[in-house]
């Protein structure tokens, strides 16, 4: 075993190593004389041989730590097999295999990416960002999670670094935003869960979540630091617990270029699919009558969005609001149970409505369905409101019972079932059950990528409702125009522009556009962004051309021009 020789920082920095790409003239210039093999391969073969190398992995996992050390190793690679291979590798890098890594991150652990705040050593908040040396125009982008509501599989402390980063990747695949301009960050605050906390080899801070004013001081810091170092940067908040969520974008939304993707974009998302669907059923969105099941962060934010749909249909906010059932823990939220959060108050209904429902105010869930722990559950609810659409974002399998939905497709022709729940393990119905239930009736999507289904002789392909179908189209909109603020306008306009990218209608047709054409789907969605952000004030770039502005902006996995010297 003889000695490994040192790389080049040009090799061992995945942004601008090419390994065997790199030609005799380019190993003579950088430094690398000797340190690779003869052959010089095309950046084609290079990929040939990394999808070979990930198609002998045994399982989804694996195939996740392989893409994730090709990651490391070579970006440009590392994109242009999941450009290439989108629909394969989505589920791998995203949402549902993220899931698996992010439980096993400490086992599994091989190298460090993204950044770490740990809130032990709040000193190191600013010098963490610094020591990068990344310039003030040099950064895009800025995803960070505090973990304590990952996908819908809860609290995984600093694990929750790989939603960060994989929704960057995302970004990139979907919308060509730069992988070298973001950043991927975990606030570190501890964490609830004990498994965790039990583990020797947890990586993380190891005590309880930190709350309170420490907890909203780091925070704050956080947004303070950033936004001073990076001043265009987009500040993504992902997978904080709901009322976290919640709070952060109302207290600072106004202040800091911020998007909470679990509210806004998945609201945007399913604001998409209900266009798509009301399109099929020829209906308008002030005469919809919605059950959302879960009320938390994205079920609340999903009902913010339809609802101001409704308003711009004609109807008043009251009325419009009138028009929501929301379903959580305790049953129907009803204005007079104590313990509702802030955000459910709103849509809390009148304790009278429910008096003479069926089954009553005071009955317990027990035959009727997914049982509530009291009050009044799902089935009754649904066969006293007779919804035209049923959100899930519940994280409770199986929620939506044969029955419950049997019980909704009686009273409407085509009920709108969207099952949005993370990973498979947590959804609420599988879309092949919804419209087997229904004859294939249901017009349904899930948050997972799940296979077409035949149902009575029509082939049905199920869109994908899942927030990566808009966030990065409505990335790439707000690094074209350097919006000072995401506005409702400009989330309206990302919403739109998905649903003006479904295709024809007709049978069986999907929802939402599919994850094949994601890039020109995200391309779409930046350029309705970026005229949004320029009708709303907001723009402080307005392109004359702006398709053509959002095509030159954005990043392609190719090799372009070398570094001069190793660095
Ligand atoms: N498809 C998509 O794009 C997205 C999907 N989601 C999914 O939505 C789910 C919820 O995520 P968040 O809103 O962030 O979580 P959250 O914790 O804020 O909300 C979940 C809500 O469901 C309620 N709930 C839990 N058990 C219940 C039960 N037995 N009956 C009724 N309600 C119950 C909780 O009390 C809570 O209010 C997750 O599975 C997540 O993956 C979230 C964001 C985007
Ligand atoms: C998709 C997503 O953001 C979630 O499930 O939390
Ligand atoms: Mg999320």
């Amino acid at each position: 075993m003889g000695r490994q020789p040192r790389l080049p920082s040009v090799m061992s920095d995945p942004l601008t190593n090419r390994g065997t790409a790199f030609t005799a003239a380019e190993r003579d210039r950088l430094g690398l004389v000797g340190r690779l093999p003869d052959a010089v391969l095309t950046l084609d073969q290079q990929a040939r041989r990394a999808y070979e190398q990930l198609r002998r992995q045994p399982d989804d996992l694996a195939a996740y730590i392989n893409l994730e050390q090709l990651h490391d190793r070579n970006e440009v690679l590392y994109y242009r097999l999941l450009t290439d291979h989108l629909t394969e590798l989505l589920p791998i890098v995203y949402d549902p295999t993220v899931g698996e890594a992010i439980k096993t991150y400490s086992h599994e652990y091989r190298r460090p990416r993204g950044v770490f705040l740990s809130i032990d050593r709040p000193r190191d908040l600013r010098r963490s960002f610094e020591e990068l040396e990344l310039g003030a125009d040099e950064v895009d982008l800025v995803v960070v999670t505090d973990a304590e509501q990952i996908l819908g599989i809860g609290d995984w402390g600093v694990h929750g670094i790989q939603i960060s980063v994989g929704k960057l990747a995302v970004y990139t695949a979907a919308a060509g935003i730069d992988p070298a301009r973001c950043l991927a960050v975990v606030l570190d605050v501890g964490t609830d869960n004990e498994t965790l906390l039990n583990d020797p080899l947890y990586l993380g801070v190891r005590h309880s979540r930190a709350r309170g004013e420490r907890y909203d001081a780091f925070v704050a810091a956080y947004l303070d630091t950033v936004s001073e170092l990076y001043p265009d940067a987009l500040l993504h908040f992902e997978d904080f617990g709901a009322g976290n969520a919640r709070r952060f974008l109302e207290r600072y939304g106004e202040r800091y270029r911020m998007f909470n993707d679990d509210m806004q974009g998945t609201g945007a998302i399913t604001l998409a699919a209900v266009r798509s669907a009301l399109n099929v059923t020829g209906s308008r969105f002030g005469e919809q009558r919605v059950v959302v099941f879960g009320a938390g962060t994205a079920g609340v934010g999903i009902a913010d969005q339809l609802r101001e749909a409704m308003v711009r249909d004609g109807l008043d906010k009251d009325e419009a609001t009138r028009r929501f059932w929301l379903v959580d823990r305790p049953g129907l939220l009803l204005d007079d149970m104590d313990g509702l959060r802030d955000y459910q108050r709103g849509y809390a209904r009148p304790k009278g409505e429910v008096e003479d429902w069926a089954g009553g105010a005071d009955r317990a869930g027990g035959d009727t369905g997914h049982a509530a722990d009291q009050g009044i559950d799902l089935l009754t609810t649904v066969r006293n409101v007779r919804p035209t659409v049923l959100i899930g974002t519940s994280t409770v399998r199986g929620a939506f019972t044969r029955q419950v939905v049997e019980e909704m497709a009686q009273h409407v022709e085509r009920p709108v079932i969207f099952p949005l729940s993370n990973p498979t393990e947590k959804i609420e119905a599988m879309p092949a059950d919804l419209l087997r239930w229904t004859g294939g009736r249901a017009l349904t999507t899930a948050g997972i990528p799940v296979d077409p289904v035949e149902v009575e002789g029509v082939r049905h392909v199920i869109g994908q409702a899942n927030n990566a179908l808009v966030y990065p189209g409505l990335g790439l909109g707000v690094v074209v125009s350097r919006a000072e603020r995401l506005t409702p306008g400009m989330l309206l306009a990302a919403a739109e522009a998905v649903a003006g990218q479904v295709e024809g209608g007709g049978p069986g047709a999907p929802l939402l556009p599919q994850v094949e054409n994601l890039r020109a789907s995200s391309a779409a969605v930046a350029v309705a962004v970026v005229r949004a952000a320029v009708e709303e004030g907001v723009a402080r770039v307005a392109p004359d051309d702006v398709v053509q502005a959002v095509q030159d902006a954005m990043w392609q996995p190719v090799y372009g021009e070398t570094p001069r010297s190793s660095g």
